[in-house]
């Protein structure tokens, strides 16, 4: 499966793996399923943490975009599974939870850390969610701006139950962010993704090498600490694989 770029010529899919982080309770599931749905649900497993993949097209480009929900306990402690494996990351809070947004500080200083000396940075967006609670509202738009500014990443705020555009739009901007860093550094951060496993398409001969294919099919991944599941209903994403 491939697209067209502005100048006909044809692309490959690559693939985008944003990390969402933040304290519990930040929304960071609900955000999720909302990109990947379009629909909020409200009533998640804490200790649930996945991987979803989405096909998206953003600025008529294709990209499979796959979304780590993670699900830490205690802050960033054990961080080494997402560190590794994002290209972007969506450090979250809740504007009516002021605890979330100090709980976001550790997370921004790690991705720092991570990131020292890297090229091509992966690209961090801080992230205010829950802006339908506004009247409960705790931390003040300029705090987030001023958060984000000091650590020189993206801002928004948004809101997991309200228009889905809102929330598709920082997952689009997190891909765009990704591609304007491989632009500049020169260095893949989207890896070109096989659709057709049989035969590399021949514009991809000159890049990298690619994953392994187990790789590039995953759809869903499980690294569950419980074994309940999320009341949500059973969805169908890509090509016939479930998550739940
Ligand atoms: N009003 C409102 N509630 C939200 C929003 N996003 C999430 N919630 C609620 O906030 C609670 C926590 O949301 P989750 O998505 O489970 O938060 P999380 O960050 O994944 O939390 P953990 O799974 O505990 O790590 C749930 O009751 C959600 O329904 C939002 O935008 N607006």
């Amino acid at each position: 499966m491939f697209g067209r770029s502005r100048t006909g010529v044809l692309s490959a899919p690559s693939e985008c793996n944003v990390a969402v982080l933040g304290t519990m309770g930040s929304g960071k599931s609900a955000l999720t399923v909302k990109f990947l749905t379009k629909r909020f649900i409200t009533e998640y497993d804490p200790y649930l943490e996945d991987t979803y993949s989405s096909e998206e097209i953003v600025d008529q480009q294709p990209v499979v975009v796959k979304v780590m929900d993670t699900a830490d306990q205690d802050g960033p402690v054990d961080c080494e599974r997402y560190l590794t494996w994002a290209s972007a990351f969506l450090v979250v809070y809740s504007i009516a939870e002021r605890h979330t947004f100090e709980g976001c500080q550790p997370y921004l200083d790690i991705l720092a850390l991570h990131s020292r000396g890297e090229a091509p940075q992966p690209p961090v967006i801080l992230l205010g969610n829950k802006v339908d609670m506004d009247r409960y509202r705790q931390v003040g738009r300029c705090e987030g701006v001023a958060l984000a500014s000091r650590h020189s990443c993206l801002f928004f705020e948004v809101s997991a139950s309200l228009d889905f555009l809102s929330v598709q739009q920082v997952f689009h901007e997190a891909v765009r962010e990704v591609r304007r860093e491989a632009g500049r550094e020169g260095a893949p951060l989207l890896r070109p993704l096989y659709i057709n496993e049989d035969k590399p398409p021949s514009s991809l001969s000159a890049s990298p090498p690619l994953p392994p294919l187990a790789t590039a099919k995953l759809v869903s991944v499980k690294s569950s600490r419980a074994h309940s599941k999320r009341r949500a209903p059973t969805l169908t994403l890509l090509k016939g694989f479930k998550i739940f």
